[in-house]
């Protein structure tokens, strides 16, 4: 394995499958495929930066917290570092580099011209008031401000956080520097240059990508039974566009449970349900309920992780029995369960072209706050749709050109314009 001197090691547990560990194998495969030279392998298996800044917070009772904010800025060849920001108590600075390294490829193989970055704080954001959660985002902008900016490194929403905690950041750098700097963020609010379509704009792209998929499999979404693990903004999102266009919903879960119905959920009504019992869908009446692993092993057609990293693992995969696996989450199949579902010929939608809606819609808030010209919705929709669906054929043709799975087809299209960028740019002669 390639060395990372920028990261600090992890305590290894047994169970622990780390994040960054897997990302770099997958760059390795890549690498290996494109006979990629190894000093452009060396360079793209590290982050460029990684700041970590420490946050003191008052809590509501007077307590001082000091917390631990990351943000890893892994790659800006193609231009600004772009990437959510996670609140989850999970959060780690090695998950965080994963998943800036993974924004990398995302935004290449989609053809959009950014980096990639992420950014983290480890709090469980429901333990907190919306006045702490503020105080605590306002500080770790002002300790980024020299890191971010609309041309350097622009940050999104991702697990815990949305467009409320966008504001504020965008507040925060725009007082930061004497005036408004709406293109600092992207997936925020309307009331400042945010772009219709955002915020279902995650869930929209894994509709997509599972409607392209099963029309290559001779299907439509009509009939096709659904799992579900998560139910916030990608998982919820994903399930209200799939029941909309025919499919059953059959099993939705969030951190707290989850619930199924042999028929189909009715996904307004759940939705209706969650804003009412602060987004718990336990008790749901006109369901059963099951666990979290006991959804992922239903009986389905297509299996959509929608939560956290590694949830498909050694241990589960063989009790895995869709025919279709979509990774709306990051990184939800670990490297071994990938390999197992590859044997058994089960299709695995890739991350980093299944949850790209979202940050191709980022891209559109940023086009149009740049050019001062705000779009309906509907041309939001198409635009990313076109990105989304020219992605996956793309993927697709180098998957049977090469003769390899669609996550090394996809990586080797990501990795594969970076490297070709670097290489260009001279950066590595
Ligand atoms: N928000 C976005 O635009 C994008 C998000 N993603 C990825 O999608 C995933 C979900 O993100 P969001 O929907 O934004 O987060 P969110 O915070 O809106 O929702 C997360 C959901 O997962 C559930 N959850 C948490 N822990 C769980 C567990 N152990 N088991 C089952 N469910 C659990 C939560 O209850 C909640 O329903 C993450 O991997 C994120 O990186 C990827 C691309 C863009
Ligand atoms: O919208 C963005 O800029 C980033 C979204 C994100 O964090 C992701 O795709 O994982």
């Amino acid at each position: 394995m390639i060395s990372t001197s920028l990261l600090p090691l992890e305590t290894p547990t047994p169970a622990h499958i780390c994040p960054f560990d897997q990302a770099c194998s997958y760059l390795e495969q890549a690498a290996r495929e494109l006979k990629l030279d190894q000093g452009i392998l060396a360079t793209l298996s590290n982050p460029r930066k990684v700041v970590t800044v420490s946050i003191p917070v008052k809590r509501d009772d007077g307590e001082v917290q000091v917390l631990a904010g990351h943000r890893v800025q892994h790659c800006d060849i193609l231009g600004p570092y772009k990437g959510g920001i996670r609140y989850h108590q999970a959060v780690t600075l090695r998950e965080v580099s994963a998943l800036a390294m993974l924004m990398t490829w995302k935004c290449a193989l989609l053809g959009i011209p950014y980096g990639g970055a992420k950014g983290g704080i480890a709090i469980n954001p429901k333990s907190y008031s919306v006045g702490e959660l503020e105080r605590i985002t306002r500080r770790y902008t002002s300790e980024l401000i020299k890191d971010i900016g609309p041309a350097v490194d622009i940050p999104a929403p991702d697990m815990g956080t949305s467009a409320r905690e966008m504001a504020w950041i965008m507040d925060t750098y725009s007082v930061n520097v004497g005036h408004a700097v709406p293109g600092v963020v992207t997936g925020k609010p309307l009331s400042i240059g945010g772009s219709r379509g955002r915020e279902m704009a995650t869930g929209r792209g894994v509709m997509i990508t599972v409607r392209e998929a099963l029309a290559d499999l001779g299907k439509s979404l009509a009939g096709v039974r659904v799992a579900i693990q998560g139910f916030g903004n990608v998982g919820g999102a994903a399930a209200l566009l799939l029941h909309q266009a025919g499919a059953k919903v059959i099993a939705v879960s969030t951190g707290t449970g989850g619930v199924f119905a042999q028929d189909g959920l009715d996904i307004p009504a759940l939705q209706a349900y969650a804003a009412h019992n602060r987004r718990s869908i336990v008790g749901f009446p006109q369901a059963e309920s099951i666990t979290n692993s006991e959804l992922l092993t239903l009986p389905c057609d297509v299996l959509i992780p929608a939560a956290l990293e590694n949830q498909i693992t050694e241990e589960n995969v063989h009790q895995v029995q869709a025919t279709i696996v979509a990774e709306a989450a990051n990184g939800p199949v670990t490297l071994q369960a990938n390999q197992a579902l590859a044997a058994r010929g089960v299709t695995v939608l890739p991350d980093i072209l299944t949850n790209a809606g979202g940050v191709v819609v980022s891209y559109l808030e940023w086009v149009q706050g740049l050019s001062y010209v705000f779009w309906d919705e509907e041309r939001v929709n198409r635009e990313m749709e076109q990105l989304m669906v020219r992605a996956y054929h793309q993927v697709i043709e180098q998957s049977q050109l090469r003769q390899i799975p669609l996550r090394l087809a996809a990586y080797t299209l990501g990795v594969g314009r970076v490297a070709q960028a670097l290489s260009d740019r001279g950066l590595y002669p």
